[in-house]
C-alpha cells in the first residue's frame, strides 16, 4: 500500500527560477515545486502545502517553530507516514537540528534543498525530492532521528554542515547512507 508524505515548502533556491531580467535568482508567484510534484504520484500519497516561500537567511526561530507545529497539527489529524520538508540551503541545517531536536517522532522527516533553480541548466530540485520522497517511504529510515538527503547522501541532522556555495557538500561527516538507484 502507498504510504502518505506530508511535502512542506519553505523556499529557497529549489522552489525559485532565475529571472533574467533582473539576473538574479527570484521566488515566483507559484512554486515550480508545486507543479513538478505530479511526479511523486508514483511513489506516495502527497499532502502538499507551501509553509512559507523565504530565502533560507529569513528563516528565524519563529519559522521554525511554525514548521514544527505544522507537522505535529498534520499527524494528529491524519495518518502520515513521513514528512519531506523543502529548504534554501544556507540554514537547511539550523532547521534540521532545530526539528530533531524538538520533535520526537518515530516517522522519517527528511530535509532537502538544491543548488540550482527550477530553470536552470542541471537543475537538481525535482531530483533531491524524489530522493527525499524515497527515503520518506523506506522502512530503514524510521527512528533514526531528522535527515538530510541531498545529492544521493543521506544524514544525520546532527552531523551535517553545508561546506561549500557551490556544490553543497556536507563534509567533514561522513553520510549514513547513500540513495541506490534501481
Ligand atoms: N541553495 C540555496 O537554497 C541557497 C539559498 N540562498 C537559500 O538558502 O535560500
Amino acid at each position: 500500500m502507498k504510504k502518505t508524505i506530508l511535502l512542506i515548502h519553505t523556499g529557497g533556491t529549489i522552489s525559485m527560477q532565475v529571472n533574467e531580467e533582473l539576473g538574479a535568482v527570484v521566488p515566483n508567484d507559484i512554486n515550480p515545486l508545486i507543479v513538478e510534484s505530479k511526479k511523486l504520484d508514483q511513489y506516495a500519497n502527497i499532502v502538499e502545502l507551501e509553509a512559507f516561500n523565504l530565502p533560507s537567511p529569513h528563516m528565524t526561530p519563529f519559522e521554525m517553530l511554525k514548521l514544527k507545529n505544522i507537522i505535529l497539527e498534520a499527524i494528529s489529524k491524519q495518518t502520515i507516514d513521513g514528512v519531506v520538508i523543502t529548504h534554501g540551503t544556507d540554514t537547511l541545517e539550523e532547521t534540521a537540528f532545530f526539528l530533531d531536536l524538538t520533535t520526537n517522532l518515530d516517522i522519517p522527516i527528511v530535509l532537502t534543498g538544491a543548488m540550482r533553480s527550477s530553470n536552470e541548466l542541471g537543475a537538481d530540485g525535482v531530483y533531491n525530492l524524489v530522493e527525499a520522497i524515497r527515503v520518506a517511504i523506506s522502512d530503514e529510515a524510521r527512528d533514526k532521528g531528522v535527515l538530510v538527503v541531498m545529492n544521493d547522501e543521506i544524514h544525520a541532522a546532527a552531523n551535517v554542515t553545508k561546506t561549500s556555495t557551490s556544490i553543497c557538500l556536507f563534509p567533514p561527516f561522513e553520510s549514513l547512507s547513500v540513495v541506490i538507484h534501481n
